[in-house]
């Protein structure tokens, strides 16, 4: 009897097994190579950026090695911009010049001018500089204020100091989605400001969905555009925020079409402070970094890890984590009496 159940038992599974490989089959013959998916850590930038209380230096520092200890080799640790404008990023050059060198380990920050330029490259040791315009003038406005026409001319000196000195130098496109002041956002406008990155010489796009309102069917509509200028979509990453809860959504449709690099950030943190209130949480690394290791996908971070790094954060600011999966991990800690 025993024998005759357990047989029933393996025959089921085996059934479930095959029935499982040949959906994970089908979705992974897109024409991803789910080997080569990439996070770029934003937490210590975009994820602390908008937060109004004061973040002291030393613990934006122990985020940032937290993170790096988790596995993470791509860390937007910070904004060389005006502190009049952001001054919870008013601290960069001290980030800067203390963070610790790993190797392996790259340090993104973001620059929207030459004088940010030469300040973050002062420090020795930014690797990525990153522009970032908009495809909605009312947002590159109020974010950067100048049109996106100007913004096109300031990116391309700041780009054109970085190839000469071998500095790496990626674009941003907020509003690719839609825009908290005008609205919807047209797809050509998006691709324009695209192509004019491109033509400046940045080597990644980073698609800003700012206000968190992408679905996957705008996602498709989005990179069936961007194909046409670059077939296999290596170029360019997405930047999720998840005020929709669509971001791993919206992560799967992108790899499905080819992406392999995405945007995070440890406990969902973030948000652009001239959203006019739009933009919630990012994309949270935690959430993205599950979703890849239940698919197999190689990232090479410690999820546990990036649950601690998050809450030492949010525990300081007195907020929850944004990240579901983080939750969840933090309530299994507390259950098994983890400190
Ligand atoms: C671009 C500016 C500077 C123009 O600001 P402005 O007021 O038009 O420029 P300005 O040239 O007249 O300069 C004003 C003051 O800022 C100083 N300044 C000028 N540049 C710098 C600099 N680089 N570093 C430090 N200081 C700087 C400059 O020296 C001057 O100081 P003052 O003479 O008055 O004492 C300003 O609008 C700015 O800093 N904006 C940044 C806004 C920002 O950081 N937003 C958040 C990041 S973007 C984002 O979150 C979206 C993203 C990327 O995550 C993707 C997505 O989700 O969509």
């Amino acid at each position: 009897m025993l024998k005759y159940t357990l047989n029933r038992i393996n025959k089921e599974s085996l059934r479930l097994v095959s029935r499982k490989s040949s959906a994970f089959r089908s979705f992974t013959s897109s024409s991803t190579n789910y080997s080569k998916v990439q996070i770029i850590e934003v937490g210590p930038r975009d994820g602390l950026q908008n937060e109004s209380l004061p973040i002291p230096t030393p613990l934006k520092l122990r985020l940032i090695s937290s993170l790096a200890s988790a596995g993470l080799t791509r860390i937007e640790a910070t904004a060389f911009v005006s502190p009049k404008w952001v001054p919870q990023m008013s601290d960069h050059l001290q980030i800067m010049k203390q963070v610790p060198k790993i190797q392996g380990l790259k340090y993104e920050v973001l620059t929207p001018n030459v004088k940010g330029y030469e300040s973050a490259v002062s420090t020795g040791s930014v690797s990525t500089v990153s522009v970032f315009g908009a495809a909605s003038e009312a947002f590159c406005k109020s974010n950067i204020n100048c049109t996106i026409d100007e913004s096109i001319t300031r990116f391309s000196a700041v780009v054109s100091r970085a190839l000469h000195d071998g500095v790496t130098a990626r674009g941003y496109i907020s509003c690719v989605a839609g825009c908290p002041f005008q609205g919807t956002v047209s797809v050509s406008d998006v691709v324009k400001v695209y192509e004019a990155m491109k033509e400046m010489g940045v080597s990644e796009v980073s698609l800003g969905d700012t206000i968190g309102v992408s679905t996957p069917g705008q996602v498709t509509s989005l990179l069936s555009a961007l194909k046409l200028s670059s077939p296999n979509l290596d170029d360019i990453a997405y930047h999720f925020h998840d005020t929709y809860g669509m971001g791993c959504a919206n992560v799967l449709r992108a790899m499905d079409m080819g992406v392999t690099k995405f945007d995070s950030s440890a406990a969902g943190l973030g948000g652009c402070p001239y959203a006019g209130g739009g933009a919630s949480g990012n994309l949270a690394t935690e959430d993205l970094v599950y979703l890849l290791d239940g698919m197999g996908v190689e990232t090479g971070v410690d999820l546990e890890r990036v649950v601690e790094a998050g809450r030492e954060v949010t525990e300081f600011l007195g907020v929850e984590s944004r990240s579901k999966v983080g939750l969840a991990i933090m309530r299994r800690w507390d259950k098994e009496g983890k400190v």
